[in-house]
C-alpha cells in the first residue's frame, strides 16, 4: 500500500447551464479568449500536487472534444447524472478506479462554473484542510441577511456565524463518496460536498476564499467574471 497522500481533481461540468437563459451549457461560453470550461480547470492543470482531473461531462456534451485542452494528458472524461450531487458521485468512482494501491486519496471538487479560481487559493485549500474533516473555500457575508415568509421579512438572521461556501471542495475520497453515496440513498439533496459530509459528522474547515470566485449562474455574471479575470492578468 502507497501511503503518500495523492490529490485528484473532479470538476462536474454536466449542467446545462439554464438560468443563463442562453441556448448552450455556460462552461462553453467564451470568456477572455477561452471558454469558461478552460479558465476552470486552468489551475488543477498547472497543479504539481495534483495527479489527475476528472471531468464530469452531460451524456450528450457536443463541445467539449472540440477544445484543445480535450487533448490533455491529465484530463479524464466521465459522464454525469440528473443532479449536481449525481455528477460528482460518478466523478469519485472514476478517481477511485485510478487510485486503487492508494492508501490516502484526496479529491478536490470544484464546479466548472467557476472560471476565476485562484492557483494560490486551491494550495492553502489542499495545505489547510487535508485531514478526515476535509475543508471548503467559503467567504463570510457582509450583508444583513432577512428571512422571508409571502414577500415579507419575518426575521432578522444573526449573521455572525453564516458564510457563503464556495468551491473547491478538499475531502478524502473514501469518506466523501460514503457520505454521498449515503444522502443518495436517504433522497436527501445536498447541493455542495461539505453538506454530505456535515450529514455524516464531518466539521469541514472553512478556509477563507476571494470575491473573485464568483459561479457564473445567470448572464450579468460573465461581465463580473471578466472583470476579475482582467484584474488577475494584470497582477505580477
Ligand atoms: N447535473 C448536473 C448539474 C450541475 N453540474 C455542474 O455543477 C456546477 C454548478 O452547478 P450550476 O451552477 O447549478 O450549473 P447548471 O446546473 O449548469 O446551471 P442551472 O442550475 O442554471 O441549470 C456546474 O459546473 C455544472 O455544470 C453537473 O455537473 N451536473
Ligand atoms: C457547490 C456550490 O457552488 C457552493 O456554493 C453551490 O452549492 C452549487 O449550487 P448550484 O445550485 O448547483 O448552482
Amino acid at each position: 500500500m502507497n501511503q503518500t497522500p495523492r490529490y485528484w481533481a473532479v470538476i462536474p461540468a454536466a449542467g446545462g447551464g439554464t438560468r443563463m437563459g442562453l441556448n448552450r451549457p455556460k462552461q462553453y461560453l467564451p470568456l477572455r479568449g477561452r471558454t469558461i470550461l478552460e479558465w476552470s480547470l486552468a489551475s488543477f492543470l498547472d497543479h504539481d500536487h495534483i495527479d489527475g482531473v476528472v471531468l464530469v461531462l452531460a451524456k450528450n456534451d457536443q463541445e467539449y472534444s472540440k477544445l484543445p485542452i480535450a487533448r490533455h494528458p491529465k484530463i479524464v472524461t466521465t459522464h454525469g447524472g440528473v443532479a449536481r450531487a449525481d455528477s460528482v458521485l460518478a466523478g469519485l468512482e472514476a478517481v477511485a478506479a485510478r487510485t486503487q494501491g492508494f492508501e490516502e486519496v484526496f479529491v478536490m471538487v470544484h464546479d466548472a462554473a467557476r472560471p476565476c479560481v485562484e492557483w494560490a487559493d486551491i494550495e492553502r485549500l489542499r495545505e489547510e484542510a487535508d485531514d478526515e474533516h476535509g475543508g471548503l473555500l467559503a467567504l463570510p457575508v457582509t450583508d444583513t441577511l432577512k428571512k422571508s415568509k409571502q414577500g415579507k421579512v419575518s426575521s432578522t438572521v444573526d449573521r455572525e456565524f453564516i458564510w457563503r461556501a464556495q468551491t473547491p471542495q478538499i475531502f478524502r475520497l473514501d469518506l466523501l463518496m460514503s457520505s454521498l453515496k449515503e444522502c443518495a440513498e436517504r433522497g436527501l439533496e445536498v447541493t455542495d460536498e461539505a453538506s454530505a459530509m456535515e450529514r455524516a459528522g464531518y466539521t469541514p474547515r472553512l478556509v477563507r476564499g476571494r470575491d473573485s470566485n464568483i459561479k457564473v449562474t445567470y448572464a450579468e455574471d460573465l461581465a463580473v467574471a471578466e472583470f476579475w479575470l482582467a484584474r488577475q492578468e494584470q497582477q505580477p
